[in-house]
């Protein structure tokens, strides 16, 4: 593995001059990849191996839109389609990746399609490190790994289309075959990841579920909304209030940070927001330590695992998840974005 400086720390990571995509040819080239669950990572990581050349089956809930959707991508049912427990029984690699309250549901059905030597592959920790609610303990004749992609399974594809490609974090949990390693950064680099990173299955799971209900998203939304609503209180107009807090974000400054660093990002703005950034970042710093405290406590004493598998396991917890994101879509705010996305010079006359 290349060694590499980050920040003054040393990690090894994988990358792809280094494990090429011909390499991972010959160590899967008589794998049957069997990819259970045609969500959101699923279509992204069986579209990428099936264009890289490796044998791809899916298996989906027979009928309903993943099924369709599996089939409106070119996989034919009976040939390359399958429902769940068939696809299990014939692949010798099989990805779960059905979401995770659904992994807890069909672990039974899984755990019997498994056959000696066979590589259970997970792009979440979720479902090994809380086995104690999960119920999931796979057998010990079969390989266990993870590869995480780090962003969503669209870009997963997207990037794999435009050349790039998104970073996953890699681990083995379990090595039947004595071959786990080199099928796990194997997969990696077949999905189409742009670098690898080793990890555990329990730190990738506890970070993971930080970055989410964190940074990424949770955090992201709550500040977002705090400033549109104290802009609002203010007497600012929506479109103001919105240019001020999301789309300068996401169209300008965000794309600067991505390219070169936060410091790179502020000595692009004027001195006025440079001083005042400087100042204020700390100030928003300290204010939020007590809550991502409660978090990650919340994430790694199996909290936010029980209130995520009660919620998703429900019958109609699709429909319950619908009305809270359309009541974010019919939000002012949000209602306001719509409006001003659809004054981008690009989305003009759409
Ligand atoms: N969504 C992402 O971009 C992303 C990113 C990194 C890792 N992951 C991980 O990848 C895995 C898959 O996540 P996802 O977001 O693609 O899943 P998802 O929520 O899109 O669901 C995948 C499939 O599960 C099926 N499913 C749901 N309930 C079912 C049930 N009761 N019986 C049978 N099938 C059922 C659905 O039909 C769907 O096709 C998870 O472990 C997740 O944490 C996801
Ligand atoms: C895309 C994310 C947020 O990184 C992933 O962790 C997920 O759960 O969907
Ligand atoms: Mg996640
Ligand atoms: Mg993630």
């Amino acid at each position: 593995m290349a060694k590499i400086d980050f920040g003054g720390i040393i990690e090894e990571v994988v990358t792809r001059q280094e494990f090429t995509l011909d390499k991972a040819r010959e160590v899967l080239k008589d794998e049957v990849i069997a990819v259970i669950g045609y969500g959101v990572q699923g279509p992204a990581q069986a579209l990428n191996l099936r264009d890289n050349g490796f044998k791809v089956i899916i298996g989906q809930r027979d009928g309903g839109k993943s099924w369709d959707k599996a089939i409106a991508d070119g996989f034919v049912p009976g040939e390359t389609l399958f429902p769940i427990a068939e696809a299990a029984a014939k692949g010798t690699m099989i990805k779960y990746l059905l979401s995770d309250a659904a992994q807890m549901m069909l672990w039974p059905v899984i755990k019997e399609n498994l056959n000696e030597g066979d590589c259970l592959y997970f792009s979440h920790g979720f479902s090994i490190v809380y086995k104690e609610q999960t119920k999931i303990v796979p057998p010990e004749n079969v390989d266990v790994i993870l590869v995480a992609p780090k962003g969503s399974g669209t870009n997963v594809r997207r990037n794999f289309l435009d050349g790039s490609g998104i970073n996953s974090s890699f681990a083995v949990f379990q090595d039947a075959t004595g071959r786990a390693m080199d099928r796990c950064m194997a997969m990696g680099i077949a999905i189409g990841s742009g670098y690898l990173f080793p990890t555990t299955f329990q730190n990738e799971v506890y970070s993971d579920l930080t970055g989410e209900r964190g940074v990424l998203m949770g955090c992201l939304a709550g500040v977002m909304e705090a400033q549109y609503n104290l802009l609002r209180k203010n007497g600012h107009s929506p479109s103001e209030a919105f240019n001020e807090t999301v789309e300068e974000l996401t169209q300008s400054l965000i794309r600067l940070v991505a390219e070169n660093g936060m410091d790179w990002m502020f000595g692009n703005c004027s001195t006025t927001a440079q001083r005042g950034a400087l100042d204020w970042a700390p100030r928003f710093r300290d204010a939020v330590v007590p809550v991502f405290d409660q978090l990650y406590e919340s994430v790694t004493s199996g909290e936010e695992t029980r209130i995520s598998l009660e919620s998703n396991s429900q019958p109609d917890y699709a429909e319950k998840l619908q009305v809270e994101l359309d009541a974010i879509k019919n939000s002012e705010m949000w209602r306001a974005g719509a409006a001003v996305r659809s004054l981008r010079p690009e989305n003009q006359g759409k």
